[in-house]
């Protein structure tokens, strides 16, 4: 597209190097990046983008633009208890601690609270979208919107009851309520959560299936995240969970089955048959020694693997880049390969990867026009990053997340030289304190 077609823009933005993740993450030398009404508009040399008038103009040398991470599984709120239990297994963390405490202490104050201080560790660490399944999704919307941030909430679907609702049918109609009042949202979609296989009932999967299928949503849930949960399932049902779901009809392409660490080839053939989506999350499976997520299998067998934090109860961060890096490591370890998921790879997975997942690939994960304009920009001067041989070698394998200067999300800049636009970071810090005292007892 000729520069003098694109007059005027709104933002304009030279850099160093573009990573456009498509079609591929071969970065771009000295070009530039243009929004116009929350899109992109062009992405062109730099020479020629200065012929382009814009409202605003960074330049922004020794920093890479890509598009904004996806953080595709999460529990927002639970980072306000990070560090509550750690160096349990997962059952163990569940049912002894974590439980027990959302009892306790979730409501709706609870989930505003801990959403935004994770959409503020999150904004600052690069990610532009993430995924949230927990209590009180209308609270979380109520933030998402303060933020600016862009979002899958899949409201919680289980057996018990919660301070939320009484059990599924609360959970689906209150659920669907959010959907149809969200229906026009630019930034948030809603999905169905059934927490895990051994949480939800034969009934209530086959009505999440029946009703998912009907309005045409996605579907997340925790699946075979250890061997115990497969074991205790086979001798409960004589089924693995994988096959159980797939006769209740819950698999399909719009299904994001989330950890996958404990997996057998014909559970892979199974995922691949239909279509589903695996998140994987690496540190939150080695925090509670949950198993090792065949990701190159899967990805051989052309599943389309996403990346997730999971809850800072378990990770204890929100930090996507450490995530990339630790999936990307593992990713040969479990391999026994060096060249196992590589490093354009690994951030495939948080990006375009992601946007799969969530069904949102035709508006974000890549820098391309006519997409979302959710771009962040990290600096690369720092004496960490150097020498700088390939930049998306240093996003993977250094220490990064702290480099990331500016996050627009639709065009709008949410991070401004690292400080947060749209929340205040002081007083979240605070609310987090008042939390942690009550909940201490103090
Ligand atoms: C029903 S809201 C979500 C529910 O999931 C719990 N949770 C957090 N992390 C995990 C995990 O790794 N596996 C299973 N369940 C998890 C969270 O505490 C909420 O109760
Ligand atoms: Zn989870």
């Amino acid at each position: 597209m000729p520069a003098q077609s694109l007059h005027p823009v709104d933002t304009l933005i030279f850099a160093r190097w573009i990573i456009p993740v498509a079609p591929n993450c071969t970065p771009l030398v000295e070009h530039a990046l243009a929004i116009r009404n929350g899109e992109i508009c062009a992405i062109l040399p730099a020479k020629e983008a200065e012929a382009i008038e814009a409202a605003e103009v960074l330049r922004l040398d020794n920093h890479v633009l890509m598009p904004g991470l996806i953080n595709a599984h999460g529990h927002a709120a639970m980072s306000l208890f990070r560090g509550m239990a750690d160096d349990k297994p997962l059952h163990t963390w569940l049912n002894d601690h974590i439980w027990p405490a959302e009892g306790r202490w979730v409501d709706e104050a609870f989930v505003r609270d801990g959403c935004e201080l994770a959409i503020a560790e999150m904004l600052r660490s690069g990610t532009t979208t993430f995924s949230d399944m927990y209590f009180f999704p209308e609270a979380a919307a109520g933030i998402i919107r303060k933020a600016g941030i862009r979002a899958q909430l899949s409201f919680p679907i289980f057996d018990f009851s919660c301070a939320w609702g009484s059990g599924p049918d609360e959970y689906l109609r209150k659920g669907l309520a959010l959907r149809d009042e969200l229906k026009h949202s630019k930034l948030i979609t809603v999905a169905f959560g059934p927490h895990a296989p051994y949480t939800v009932s034969d009934d209530a999967m086959q009505r999440v299936a029946t009703l998912a299928a009907e309005a045409d949503a996605a579907i997340q849930i925790h699946l075979h995240e250890t061997q115990q949960e497969i074991d205790d399932a086979v001798a409960q049902t004589g089924k693995r969970p994988i096959q159980r779901l797939a006769e209740l009809g819950l698999l399909g392409p719009k299904t994001q089955c989330v950890h996958l660490a404990a997996l057998n080839d014909d559970d892979i053939a199974t995922l691949a048959n239909f279509g589903c989506h695996a998140v994987h999350c690496p540190e939150s499976n080695m925090k509670l020694a949950s198993g090792f997520s065949p990701v190159e299998k899967m990805r051989a067998a052309g599943i389309n693997v996403a990346i997730g934090t999971d809850g800072a109860a378990s990770n204890n961060d929100l930090d996507l880049f450490s995530e990339i890096r630790s999936a990307a490591l593992l990713g040969k370890v479990v391999a026994g390969d060096a060249s196992a998921l590589p490093d354009h790879y690994a951030l495939t997975m948080a990006t375009l990867n992601g946007a799969k997942a969530l069904g949102i690939d035709h508006l974000v994960g890549s820098l391309e026009v006519g997409k979302q304009a959710d771009v962040i920009a990290i600096d690369l001067s720092a004496l960490e990053q150097q020498p700088v041989y390939s930049p998306v070698s240093q996003l993977v394998y250094t220490n990064i997340s702290h480099q990331v200067r500016y996050s627009w999300i639709m065009g709008r800049k949410v991070l401004d030289n690292g400080e947060l636009t749209t929340l205040d970071r002081r007083d979240i810090i605070a609310r987090a304190e008042l939390w942690r005292s009550r909940i201490s007892g103090e």
